[in-house]
């Protein structure tokens, strides 16, 4: 098995609690509580904020100028199509320029962050990665296993088709190969990221139904 197969595997009851979760099948079905999405949103907006600065971080180690092209349009993509998609579903929500930028944060949101921070400044490729591999290949997963007509609300609709296409679908298994490349090095402390990074995935679906 390769390393990226073997760490979902050990991380599999969260992996799969969250692939499965009620926000994923409500969102498929367009029939989301408005503001379930709303406090979605507004927690993700924060951690795309890390996230972005992650993928400087994976850009910055990379030990290779190929990741490095790969990384940054990855980086492009979510600073353009997926930004936009935060404001204009943020206008259609009513959400406020203060809740944008500067919301209070969750405390599952401020751990996330703080993993990310964690990852990034470990200066290492393979550390990065066992968190990015995560955050992109559960979102994968997730979109790839709803079926059905898309909603027809682009505030579900288009979060589903941003996490699942054929651009997305490559880049995902590109990251899984590179961290299969890279990760065995530093096995423990990639698999000690990617088991945080997973739990905390679940975690971030569970509160939004508490
Ligand atoms: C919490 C979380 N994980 C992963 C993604 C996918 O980038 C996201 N938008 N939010």
């Amino acid at each position: 098995m390769s390393l990226s197969e073997r760490l979902r595997a050990q991380n599999a009851a969260d992996w799969d609690a969250a692939i499965t979760h009620r926000f994923a099948a409500e969102l498929g079905a367009g029939r989301i509580d408005p503001a379930v999405l709303r406090a979605y949103l507004v927690q993700d907006y924060q951690f795309i904020d890390r996230f972005v600065a992650l993928l400087g971080a994976a850009i910055a180690s990379a030990d290779s100028f190929a990741a490095r092209l790969r990384l940054s349009r990855f980086l492009a993509m979510i600073t353009s199509d997926e930004n936009t998609y935060f404001q204009r579903a943020f206008d259609e929500l009513g959400v406020p320029e203060a809740e944008r930028t500067a919301p209070e944060l969750s405390e599952t949101t401020r751990a996330f962050q703080d993993l990310m921070r964690e990852a990034a400044e470990s200066r290492s490729y393979a550390q990065a990665l066992s968190v990015l591999a995560v955050a992109e290949w559960l979102y994968l997963s997730w979109a790839e296993r709803l079926d059905g007509p898309k909603p027809e609300s682009f505030l579900h609709a288009e979060w589903i088709t941003l996490h699942d296409n054929d651009y997305f679908r490559g880049f995902v298994g590109w990251l899984r190969g590179e961290l299969d490349r890279v990760g065995p090095a530093e096995e423990a402390a990639c698999a000690a990221l990617f088991g945080r990074a997973v739990q905390l995935e679940r975690r971030f679906f569970d509160d939004l139904y508490r």
